[in-house]
């Protein structure tokens, strides 16, 4: 049944809308309860109540204003009766009539919600490893990586390097201890955090995601077969500062905005320190990794993510499978100890412990065409469950929008040839966000299948 929002607007109107006990439909089908809703009252549906306007005698026009949508297209903030919004609800398996990025899943659990609409229902083969099968990923400790240059010796080698070396290898994630931002800085940032996602609807929705565009606020639809996810989003770029959409980042309350500036601070520094050691460990000349870097023009951007519990956490995903279209991501927890990341290895998806205040740094899909394939990407996503919210916020580290990006040339040799292509990040990042979240489909599309490259091809560019 393709409904749109202009019919559910005649419904609106509609001067003989009645209902059941607490706004139920009456009747078999969906369509007949909106066609016929007289002819099946009954005794036992003598009152309907609509949230705070209390009891309506029967048989009651429904112009009672309860609840909020988003236009889908114009993105205005609307009242419908709460019956209404219920009814949509039903129909978000079959019907256009919520655009993919006015569904706030934070606003659906506000209403009694027994079962999952079919939309956000997911099915998954994939073995599934219990809780403590992973043991903890690899641990680095980001004091010993400071202060590592190309001149240190090979000592630091066989130390903290060689630990990172071993981690993105074989595991492509690690947690990041002793990295320098403090306890109480993570605190105020959990604060901020949240305070933002208990913002009114109408409040959150100025910083929208506009048509077309992957920044801003919303539950953006990035799978093959248009299902939802589980958890509300901000995504944002963050640098360069001219990319920063003018409704967002500078547009945030003040406190969130000078808080996530320190923090982004921070975490470059520690992201900067991590690419230079990852280009030592490689073999790649530290120059050309960081010109990829520059401070000013290197792509950063931000997605925190809230993720509210779920009656039925077994059947939705809070986040789809992917790898990061990143070098690297460092990830932040804000919720501690509520745990929903998981990651796939040999196969089978893990959950991850995530420490409290410890960082997740993972390799995504840029590193791992840097390095020629020597440090993959990792596969993951995130879980929810029935008690507790939980809220990450992971920054992506990017190299420059004009570079060209390829596999490093010192790890191009006849008998290594290049694995993927080389492209320019800018029509990179186009693609992916053109591109549903599907696992690593998106870096398997840059993949040289023939393994004879030309070498010749590959810069001195990383
Ligand atoms: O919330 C999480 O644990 C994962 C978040 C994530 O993978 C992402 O934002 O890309
Ligand atoms: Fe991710």
């Amino acid at each position: 049944m393709a409904l749109n929002y202009s019919l559910f607007a005649v419904f609106y109107k509609w001067k003989h809308l009645t209902c059941g006990e607490d706004g139920e439909h009456l009747g078999q089908s969906e369509e007949e309860q909106w066609e016929k809703p007289k002819s099946k009252l009954t005794r036992k549906h003598k009152h309907c109540t609509f949230g705070d306007k209390g009891e309506l005698p029967l048989g009651y026009i429904c112009t009672s204003v309860v609840r909020g949508m988003l236009h889908p297209s114009t993105g205005e903030y609307q009242f419908i009766p709460s019956v209404v919004i219920r009814y949509m609800a039903s129909l978000l398996d079959e019907s256009i009539a919520i655009s993919p990025t006015t569904v706030s899943v934070q606003e659906l659990i506000k209403r009694p919600l027994d079962s999952v609409p079919k939309r956000f229902i997911r099915l998954d083969s994939t073995p599934q490893a219990g809780p403590s099968d992973l043991n903890g990923l690899p641990t680095i400790d980001m004091k010993k990586l400071l202060g590592i240059t190309s001149d240190s010796s090979d000592e630091s080698f066989n130390g903290e390097l060689g630990r990172l070396h071993f981690s993105c290898r074989e595991w492509g994630i690690f947690q990041l201890v002793n990295h320098g931002v403090s306890s109480s800085f993570l605190q105020q940032l959990r604060h901020e955090i949240e305070g933002f996602f208990k913002l009114p609807l109408k409040e959150k929705m100025k910083y929208k995601a506009n048509p077309g565009e992957s920044d801003g606020y919303g539950n953006v639809v990035r799978t093959e077969k248009n299902h939802l996810d589980w958890g509300d989003r901000l995504f944002m770029t963050i640098n360069p500062i001219s990319k920063r959409k003018p409704h967002l980042f500078p547009e945030l309350p003040p406190s969130l905005r000078s808080t996530l500036e320190t923090y982004i601070q921070e975490l470059k520094k520690i992201a900067i320190q991590i690419l230079k050691c990852l280009a030592i460990c490689l073999g790649i000349d530290t120059n050309l990794m960081m010109d990829l870097f520059k401070e000013e023009k290197g792509l950063e951007t931000l997605r925190a993510t809230y993720y509210p519990p779920c009656p039925q956490p077994e059947l939705v995903v809070g986040l789809t499978p992917h790898s990061d279209a990143t070098a690297i991501t460092i990830l932040h927890q804000i919720t501690n100890c509520v745990n929903g990341l998981q990651i796939k290895r040999n196969g089978m998806w893990f959950p991850v412990d995530i420490p409290d205040d410890a960082f997740i740094v993972n390799m995504g899909d840029i590193m791992e065409i840097i390095s020629n394939g020597a440090y993959p990407s990792i596969e993951h996503r995130a879980m929810v469950n029935t008690e507790s919210e939980r809220i990450s916020v992971a920054m992506f580290f990017n190299p420059r929008l004009d570079a060209q990006v390829g596999p490093a040339a010192s790890l191009v040799s006849p008998k290594s040839p290049a694995r993927f292509r080389r492209f320019i990040m800018d029509e990179y990042v186009k693609g992916f966000f053109a591109h549903p979240m599907n696992g690593k489909s998106y870096l398997n599309g840059l993949k040289i299948m023939n393994e004879a490259s030309d070498g010749d091809d590959l810069k001195e560019e990383a």
